[in-house]
């Protein structure tokens, strides 16, 4: 069937119906030829066999008595049968005896043994002659085929008769059938063909039989009808999804598995502003702002590999550069089966309801007249920034402002010039801070400011004081130039409180109090903040004029040797009398003007001045030669890069030898920077001057640092010797520290001296020499003059009487 497979159905039936006949009339004829021709033979040989029989029973008689011509007569009966072809009668010696001859070639021998038997073409017996049962003779018999053949020849001339009509029959009757089956399904293919040329499912088979084929037309347009149905409603919804995205206020997309953009409808084109035939993801993805890129493309990811739907609103640049808003719907689109199909999105504007949005917050969280935050906002950030506060450990500061007679302004000058003037002060509220800082109004006149990342105090006081210069500067209204105050409430957190409404309470409660000081100023909730607040403002205006006024002086502490109790020199320490407040101690005013840089103008004072005064004493030989003055040095001034040029130009303008100043440096100064201080030290050095570590003990000094310090003296501090000869702790550490300076090659001085068991526990560890009020308290220079004298008498006395 193999070489079938590519025949035309046509082909194949005439083909099957053909062989199918002729194989079976050829084998029906095959079979009935060979009947024939088996049954003719037989016919014929039994035949022969009667005659045989019959000539040989008739012969008996006639050869007994050897009568040939009667045997010859019996023969004669052959001619009846022309097939046959040749009878011989031979006796009981096998010689011929009579003969019948009817074939040209063939004879009868003269002896039966010669007798030869042609069998293709002929058939022959031998009929043995008896008598009494004694064979005496043998009657031989040969007959034609000749008939037979003929016979069979026109058997098989008629048997290819009847199959070549046979043929021609099946060929009409195969043709016939073919047509009688293919015609109904090429109808069928024809109208299939026509309905996928034309994609018209209206179109139906023409049903002719009523047969099988006539029900599988049936079933064709049965088909048929459901995909018309189908197809009508496949139509009619992609008409109404077509509409209804045509109408839709919504930008409808569609993108496929491979992220290729299918369809939008024509308000997505709107939306975006681009024409119909941009059609890329790319450059939609272009579009999208860049702030709310990473996030879409963190969620594109998602839909994309995991099939997470979106919902994110964004912001698109659109073609003419501006910005709208947009809620983008994304999800995976499947079939029934599940496959993906790709993705159906949705891109509403929401520009409006944005704007909306932002102006209902506006009203929410700000004030409309100054468009600062108003209190709901204001609370909410000073809740956060507390927070905040106390995890990163910074300080953060809350001021309550409120404006001195607005009421008053607004009465007069009516509520619009009050507007003006509220706008104004908010504006140059928000001038000046910074940034990071919320300015908000939370009432009438009530303005609150948040100052994150306080760092110092002051940095609390300078925004203050730049808000109260800020509105000193005339407001012009209507005309009129009004000068507005305002009185301003300060608290900080974490020092006063970590709660919201305790810091709101405190910078209230600040407030009032800066209005009962006269309005116009700031206040500090905490009291002592606000003492030493308003000291370090009063310090820092005043020390100004201190130096131009000459109100600071100095006092020289007189250091004992504790060997012989000779003053070996003197340490100076400045005063600062103020005419009103009397004398201000260094330790409340040097941090001050550290902290403003006007120490380096003070202490260039100090240093000069030292160095001139305790010059001249050695000179009028008030202190001995050897006697040296040791001068404090702040850390600015350490890390002044003039410094040493400064010294060198004090020792020459005073005239004190070098090896007569030695400057007293704390640990803590030296300890900012190691190498930056070893190579200003060993500067300092190079000029012949000494140096001292002062308040040692305090600092964090390691003992490696302090080997590399050119150090010439060290200062044991105050605190180590106070409690002498109670504390053994501080008994230990002062004997093993000038044990230390001892191995250093460093001479050690002891501060603050006081009792006569603090200077036995000092001499009797070796200390070089003792400085406090045990031996003095710091003098002023004719103080000085008088101890000096003093002791020099006593002196004497002492070696008088030692004498
Ligand atoms: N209770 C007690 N106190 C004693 C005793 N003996 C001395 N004192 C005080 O201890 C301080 C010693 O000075 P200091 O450690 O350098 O500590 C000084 C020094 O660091 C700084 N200072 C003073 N004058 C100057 C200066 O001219 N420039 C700079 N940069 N700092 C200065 O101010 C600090 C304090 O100075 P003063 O108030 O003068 O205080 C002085 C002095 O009056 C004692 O036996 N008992």
């Amino acid at each position: 069937m193999q070489p079938l497979r590519h025949q035309s159905l046509r082909r194949k039936l005439i083909l099957i119906s053909l062989i199918t006949t002729g194989l079976t009339l050829l084998l029906s004829n095959l079979a009935f030829m060979s009947l024939e021709y088996y049954l003719t033979r037989q016919d014929n040989q039994n035949k022969l066999a009667v005659l045989g029989q019959v000539i040989a029973n008739r012969a008996t008689a006639a050869l007994t008595f050897s009568d040939t011509q009667v045997l010859q007569n019996n023969l004669g009966t052959l001619k009846a049968d022309p097939n046959v072809v040749r009878g011989c009668i031979f006796d009981a010696e096998q010689r011929l005896l009579a003969r019948y001859e009817n074939h040209p070639s063939l004879h009868c021998p003269m002896n039966l043994q010669a007798l030869q038997v042609s069998r293709d073409q002929f058939f022959s017996q031998l009929f043995p002659i008896y008598l009494d049962q004694q064979p005496i003779g043998t009657l031989y018999i040969e007959s034609s085929r000749g008939a037979l053949l003929e016979r069979f020849n026109q058997f098989v001339m008629f048997s290819v008769i009847i199959l070549a009509i046979t043929v021609v029959l099946a060929i009409l009757l195969a043709n016939k059938l073919q047509e009688m089956v293919l015609r109904p399904m090429r109808e069928l293919s024809n109208t299939l063909a026509n309905i996928v040329k034309n994609k018209d499912y209206s179109i139906r088979a023409q049903k002719e039989n009523a047969d099988e084929l006539g029900d599988l037309v049936d079933l064709f347009n049965g088909l048929l009808r459901t995909i018309e149905a189908e197809n009508q409603s496949l139509k009619t919804s992609e008409e109404r999804f077509r509409k209804l995205t045509a109408l839709s206020p919504v930008g409808i997309f569609q993108i496929d598995p491979n992220q290729q953009l299918t369809y939008v409808n024509q308000r997505w084109h709107d939306i975006h502003m681009v024409p119909e035939n941009d059609l890329s993801l790319q450059s939609w993805f272009d579009r999208i702002h860049p702030k709310d890129l990473p996030q879409l493309q963190k969620r594109w990811n998602r839909l994309m590999c995991d099939q997470e739907s979106i919902a994110q609103e964004l912001r698109l640049t659109r073609r003419d550069g501006s910005h709208t808003w947009v809620h983008l719907l994304a999800s995976p689109l499947h079939n029934s089966n599940g496959d993906l199909l790709g993705f159906l999105g949705a891109v509403s504007d929401i520009s409006e309801l944005k704007a909306a949005q932002i102006q209902m917050e506006n009203l929410a969280f700000y004030d409309p007249l100054t468009g600062l935050a108003n209190r709901r906002l204001f609370k909410n950030r000073l809740e956060k920034s507390v927070k905040s506060v106390l995890r990163s450990g910074n300080s953060m500061a809350l001021m309550f402002l409120d404006m001195d007679q607005f009421k008053r302004i607004n009465d007069t000058l009516g509520h619009d010039a009050g507007d003006v003037l509220l706008k104004e002060v908010a504006a140059r509220l928000t001038a000046t801070v910074r940034e990071n800082d919320t300015v908000s109004r939370i009432g009438g006149d009530e303005f609150t400011i948040l100052l994150t990342d306080i760092h110092h105090t002051s940095d609390v006081l300078v925004v203050a004081e730049k808000i109260l210069q800020a509105l000193a500067r005339p407001i012009r209204i209507k005309g009129q130039d009004i000068i507005t105050t305002v009185s301003i409430g300060i608290t900080l957190t974490p020092e006063d409180s970590t709660d919201a409404n305790t810091l709101m309470k405190n910078a209230d409660l600040a407030m009032y109090r800066a209005k009962e000081m006269g309005r116009n100023n700031f206040q500090f909730f905490s009291e002592d903040m606000n003492h030493n607040i308003l000291e370090h403002l009063a310090i820092e205006k005043e020390i100004k004029e201190a130096i131009s006024r000459q109100q600071f002086t100095l006092l020289f502490q007189p250091k004992v040797s504790l060997m012989d109790y000779s003053v070996t020199g003197v340490e100076t320490l400045i005063r600062w009398e103020h005419p009103e407040k009397g004398i201000i101690t260094p330790s409340r005013f040097i941090p001050v003007a550290e902290e403003t840089g006007q120490i380096l103008e003070i202490g260039a004072w100090v240093l000069e001045q030292s160095c001139r005064q305790v010059s001249s004493l050695i000179r009028d030989g008030i202190l001995p030669a050897t006697a040296k003055v040791a001068v404090n040095l702040s850390a600015k001034q350490f890390t002044d890069p003039k410094l040493v040029e400064q010294i060198s130009n004090v020792l020459s303008v005073s005239a004190i030898p070098p090896a007569c100043l030695e400057l007293e440096i704390t640990e803590s100064t030296l300890m900012d920077d190691v190498e930056g201080a070893i190579a200003t030290m060993q500067q300092i050095k190079k000029t012949g001057v000494s140096i001292a570590i002062d308040d040692f003990g305090t600092g964090y000094s390691s003992l490696a640092y302090i080997k590399r310090f050119p150090i010439d003296v060290l200062k044991v501090d105050r605190s180590f010797v106070m409690d002498i000869p109670d504390d053994s702790n501080d008994m230990a550490i002062t004997a093993a520290v000038i044990a230390m300076a001892h191995k250093l090659s460093m001479d050690v001085v002891a501060e603050g001296v006081e009792t006569q068991a603090q200077l036995d526990f000092l001499r009797n560890n070796h200390c070089d020499e003792g400085q406090g009020y045990l031996f003095s308290r710091p003098l002023s220079l004719g103080q000085l003059h008088q101890f000096m004298q003093e002791t020099r008498q006593r002196h004497r006395q002492e070696n008088s009487y030692s004498a």
